[in-house]
């Protein structure tokens, strides 16, 4: 009983004892902690040590806790840090390259040969960069990468102060990054050991896709995962020609490839899934698999649609990607949650398909479940990492406000979002980066250009 009446004081008992000193203390407009669902008018959220102490409403809030720090946002709605649970980060040096183009013309004309011509760690580095840039300014706090010198996309993000999942490749041709399977899986190892301490980066393995990785190294990836256990993020029933190439190849189709390796588990995060079966999906969801849907991707490149209401209703936690900057063409989860929503209820014949809540929810906290992260990040709740976002929503573009989830889903753009921090560091104030010098980013970006250019 004791305990309690401690851990939900009541208020008159808050007032007459002293207020506790805490780092930062947010006022806003509202906020949606996405867990548990629902909207909190004119709330607080207090910050100590990287993580959210308390999420109380403001006239509490402003007698319960003394901050060194604190800010008045009394038009904007707070969010947790938005979760891209799919990208090729530094594949921003190639964002309109090539167009217009399917799947595999892109890839085998276009995006092979100039990745052959031109990644380098110092490719990744500033590529990467770019990325963290365009991400943070959007209210990205967390991505999940898949792309060569996951040392260096790791390097960046800590210096950015952005969470990264970072991808363990693997491919089975000769890149820059590694000649063989052996090589990547003991480059592989290396990344994840260096990385063992990290809070702010961690790792996933990474096969590119069943058509380019074969049986031998998939096993191995499945062991490992196991062994080290981490996930397994891979691009999965992409297009039709990928499943049809798997029937003609192996006999079956790449789902089932991938259940006779044994790697249809929660440990799997699917990417794209736009060719699926009903018994596919009673399938992944039976072995606990997740989906990373990438709506604009997907659309762009022609790829098909994912089902991700059926998906929803099967019980399968469905995160949200932009996939890579050059099929995108950009890294914005604004327009992502809000190009989801709308196919959904196209796709589905139903209006009432992927609401508001269920957009954000996507890219939010089934990115953080998707990721193992859901003990860290994806809501604001008490104990969790202080990943947060602040979006205007009193400009014209927004008002007038009857539902905030509403104006951030279907109304609002990346452009209004404000503040953003990661692990409770202030990483975009006001609109301006903190961790990242932009007119040096720009100069090298410059340069990228001009040599990518050339070469196309
Ligand atoms: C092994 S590093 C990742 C590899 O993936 C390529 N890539 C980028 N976008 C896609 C996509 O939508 N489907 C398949 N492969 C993709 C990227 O260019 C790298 O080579
Ligand atoms: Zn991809």
């Amino acid at each position: 009983m004791l305990g309690r009446f401690h851990s939900h004081p009541a208020p008159e008992i808050l007032y007459l004892s002293a207020p506790m000193n805490v780092e930062t203390l947010i006022h806003a407009g509202w906020v949606i902690p996405v867990e548990p669902e629902g909207v909190l008018e004119r709330h607080s959220i207090a910050v100590d040590a990287g993580r959210i102490v308390a999420i109380r409403p403001t006239d509490s809030a402003r007698a319960e806790y003394r901050a060194e720090n604190e800010i008045d946002l009394p038009g904007h709605v707070l969010i947790p840090g938005l979760i891209n649970a799919h990208t090729h980060a530094a594949m921003s040096l190639m964002r309109g390259l090539a167009d217009d183009l399917p799947l595999m013309e892109w890839l085998k004309s276009h995006i092979w040969p100039a990745e052959a011509r031109w990644v380098s760690p110092e490719f990744v580095r500033d590529g990467s960069q770019l990325a963290m840039a365009e991400m943070l300014r959007s209210g990205t706090t967390c991505f999940n990468d898949m792309y060569f010198f996951p040392d260096e996309v790791a390097r960046q993000a800590k210096q950015a102060g952005i969470r990264a999942v970072v991808g363990l490749i693997i491919i089975d041709f000769p890149t820059a990054w590694a000649e063989n399977a052996d090589e990547y899986l003991h480059k592989a190892l290396e990344v994840h050991d260096g990385l063992r301490n990290d809070t702010l980066v961690t790792t996933a393995f990474a096969p590119h896709a069943p058509y380019t990785v074969s049986d031998g190294p998939l096993e191995r990836v499945a062991t490992y995962a196991e062994e080290l256990d981490i996930p397994v993020h891979i691009h999965l029933h992409e297009t039709a020609d990928e499943i049809n190439d798997s029937v003609q190849q192996f006999g079956v189709r790449p789902i089932e490839r991938l259940e006779r390796i044994g790697l249809v588990s929660p440990r799997l995060l699917a990417v794209h899934m736009t060719q699926l079966e009903q018994d596919e999906i009673e399938r992944i969801a039976a072995g606990g698999a997740h989906v990373a849907h990438c709506p604009e991707s997907n659309l762009k490149l022609a790829s098909g649609f994912c089902p991700t209401a059926k998906l929803l209703g099967a019980g399968i936690n469905t995160a949200l990607g932009t996939d890579g900057p050059a099929s995108n063409n950009d890294l914005d989860l604004f327009s992502e949650m809000r190009t989801a929503a709308l196919l959904a209820k196209g796709v589905a014949g139903d209006a009432s398909a992927l609401p508001a809540a269920a957009a954000l929810r996507m890219a939010t906290l089934n990115g953080a479940r998707a990721l193992g992260l859901d003990g860290v990040t994806g809501s604001l709740e008490p104990g969790k990492a202080a990943d947060m976002v602040a979006v205007r929503l009193d400009d014209i573009e927004t008002s007038p406000v009857y539902h905030p989830l509403s104006q951030l889903v279907y109304a609002a753009g990346r452009d209004q979002v404000t503040d953003v921090w990661v692990a409770g560091r202030h990483v975009l104030r006001d609109g301006e980066l903190t961790t990242i010098d932009v007119e040096a980013l720009r100069a090298r970006t410059a340069e990228w250009r001009k040599k990518l250019g050339e070469f196309d």
